[in-house]
């Protein structure tokens, strides 16, 4: 059986605050998936849900086609960092893994190699106390990679890093994803899923607001709009805007022009004697894909056969 997660009705509900609303969708194997939404969206919540750290008011999550509750050594099922900070102070970070891996029926041998490949060989005798937040990552990351999950769980593991540390944490998840295992990584950054994730799901006050492809909504997003070099800005604003286009200034000499067909662009700038040197089609970012699905420009759905409603919050 292929490694996943599903996600299915899933609602949990905290006093008056409705944390997730009835959210469905399966994270596969084989690649990273991206899970965006703004602060308190409820994907801490669904992780926590999928961790079977908090039962669900209603739906089910499913690890490998079953309740996490249910597996019999989870950490060889699934790994998780949730919140890197939840470590015991006084205890040394190899003693946290071992003491992990002894309940797990995991050998003494991996927890030198989890250790060496999160790059904490060093620091394996130090107390967690002493630990700066990017080391704490490591250290969760450590964790969760211990029972050689074929499922990985990372809730905003972008945290506390430096630079490097980024660099870093993208290059292990894209190789997780590449040995085939199922990938599933939290943010409320949508810049950090850009060159990691392949596929996303977006969340918004605890609902699904896509579950598609990074690919698809990069070209969805990138369609109609095109880029536009030109050293009279202003000017090239204004006609295009008369013209019917959204403009927005990208750079210094650089305007994004959408609603027009870039041929029209040029007719429209050629006819105002406007100068330009350069006209190329403009390749979305995902925040900028992202802005235009919370805005309901682009049609989304899931890709289970459902059709597509037009800027429709499930
Ligand atoms: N234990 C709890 N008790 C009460 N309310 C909670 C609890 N856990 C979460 N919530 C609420 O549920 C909503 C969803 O929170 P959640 O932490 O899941 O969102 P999130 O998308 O992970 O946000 P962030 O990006 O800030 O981590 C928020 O309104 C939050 O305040």
């Amino acid at each position: 059986m292929e490694p996943t997660i599903e996600v299915r009705a899933l609602r949990k509900r905290y006093r008056t605050t409705v944390a997730v609303d009835g959210l469905s969708f399966t994270v596969r194997a084989g690649e990273v998936t991206g899970f965006v939404g703004p602060n308190g969206a409820g994907k801490s919540t669904t992780m926590r849900l999928i961790l079977g750290l908090d039962a669900p008011d209603e739906g089910e999550a499913l690890v490998n086609g079953r309740p996490y509750r249910s597996l019999r050594t989870p950490l060889t099922q699934v790994g998780a960092l949730l919140d890197a900070s939840a470590l015991h102070p006084g205890r040394r970070a190899r003693d946290h893994l071992l003491w992990l891996a002894h309940s797990n029926g995991i050998g003494k041998r991996r927890v030198s190699e989890v250790l060496d490949q999160v790059g904490l060989a060093s620091a394996a005798r130090r107390r967690a106390a002493g630990f700066s937040l990017g080391m704490q990552q490591r250290l969760g990351i450590a964790a969760a990679l211990l029972g050689d999950p074929p499922v990985l769980m990372f809730d905003e593991p972008v945290n506390g890093l430096d630079p490097d540390g980024i660099v870093w944490i993208r290059g292990l998840m894209r190789s997780l994803a590449a040995e085939g295992r199922a990938v599933l990584v939290s943010s409320h950054l949508m810049g950090e899923l850009e060159d990691t994730a392949d596929h996303l799901i977006a969340v918004g006050r605890g609902r699904l607001i896509a579950d598609t492809s990074v690919a698809k909504l990069l070209a969805a997003a990138s369609k109609d709009r095109v880029e536009v070099t030109t050293a009279q800005r202003a000017e090239a604003t204004t006609v295009l805007a008369n013209g019917g286009a959204t403009v927005t200034v990208a750079g210094p000499e650089t305007v994004v022009v959408e609603g027009l067909p870039g041929d029209r662009v040029s007719a429209l700038l050629t006819e105002a004697a406007i100068p330009f040197s350069e006209l190329r089609r403009h390749r979305a970012s995902l925040e900028e894909a992202y802005m235009d699905l919370t805005r309901g420009a682009i049609e989304f759905a899931p890709e289970t056969g459902a059709p597509a409603t037009k800027g429709s919050v499930r």
